[in-house]
């Protein structure tokens, strides 16, 4: 089956607290290469995999990774709202093998995604809407988080499902490398925070409005050094994707929650979704690693990645 991978990061800070323009420009200059990979690729169903942040997965019921079958935008951060084009019939066909292959799926028939799936679809595609999709969540900020050999499991048997579904599937990743955004954390959260996180009650604009103004103020003042988050961390970013490039994958398994938040930060475990769309095209044959970009983007509050891969 002819398969292709793309790990694309997202940051809810793109076009509203942007770093320099010669950066701009590099970034730029490295999605317009992925975008050029995916023309020539050609894809027609697009497996997504990406993290939530509290708009659509809360503590109430929160699952390690859940597959849509239909799923919808909320339209955060600038983000496009509104439904997905899910390919529902190769969503349930792709279910289904991952249920049969022994991997504990969570089935959603009507996902709420945010920024974390809007954002690659509108940057590569043009829309949440222009190609047939298979939205899989990943969680990568909701502790407890389990091991990671689990999502490494989670995208092979997404990737061996897809392989009998004879179409040309990209595995899309959407997820910063390390970075310690603002995410909020239900231990010690304020009761009326922790009821939201539990509840998942939609906030008014008002309350989201203020939600992102606070995002973008983090970034500001992180890209000022003035912050107690967590540096992004180029060496362990290279080490990343350097596992990636050379299909090093049971490297990951290695990797302790803890010890991932400590040298990446809180929202380091977005790279889960990067690991299973790698596992999903490994697990389709060898692979290449066709181009590559890095950038520790302190205004973005991301160490920012692009890379694109192809099946042999
Ligand atoms: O209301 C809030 O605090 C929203 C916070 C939020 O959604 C932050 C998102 C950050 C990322 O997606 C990221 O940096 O990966
Ligand atoms: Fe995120």
């Amino acid at each position: 089956m002819p398969a292709a991978a793309v790990g694309l990061s997202h940051s809810p800070l793109i076009g509203k607290n942007d770093p320099e323009p010669e950066v701009l420009a590099r970034v730029d200059e490295a999605v317009e290469t992925a975008k050029t990979f995916i023309r020539a690729f050609d894809p027609d169903l697009v497996v997504l995999y990406a993290p939530d942040h509290y708009n659509g997965f809360f503590y109430k019921e929160m699952p390690p990774f859940c597959l849509a079958t239909e799923a919808h935008a909320v339209g955060d951060f600038g983000t496009a709202a509104g439904p997905l084009s899910v390919d529902t019939a190769a969503a349930k066909a792709l279910a289904q093998g991952v249920l049969d292959r022994g991997i504990d799926l969570t089935v959603s028939a009507r996902m709420t995604v945010d920024h974390g799936f809007a954002q690659p679809l509108e940057v590569l595609f043009g829309g949440i809407d222009r190609v047939p999709v298979v939205p899989v969540f990943v969680n990568g900020v909701a502790t407890p988080l389990g091991p990671v050999s689990r999502i490494r499991a989670l995208g092979t048997a997404i990737g061996e499902a897809a392989a009998a579904l004879d179409r040309r599937v990209l595995f899309l990743a959407s997820g910063g490398l390390s970075h310690d955004p603002p995410v909020p954390v239900l231990d010690g959260a304020p009761p009326r925070v922790a009821d939201a996180l539990i509840e998942g009650r939609p906030p008014t604009p008002e309350q989201r409005a203020k939600g992102e103004q606070r995002v973008v103020q983090a970034g500001r003042d992180y890209a000022a050094g003035s912050t107690a988050m967590i540096p992004i961390n180029p060496a362990w970013d290279n080490r990343l994707l350097d596992h990636l490039e050379r299909g090093e994958l049971a490297e990951f398994d290695s990797w302790t929650v803890d010890g991932m938040a400590e040298e990446a930060g809180g929202s380091a475990h977005e790279v889960r979704a990067w690991i299973a769309a790698f596992a999903s095209l490994a697990a389709t044959g060898p692979y290449d690693m066709t181009s590559r970009f890095y950038e520790a983007i302190p205004a973005w509050i991301a160490g920012f990645a692009v890379a694109t891969a192809e099946g042999r």
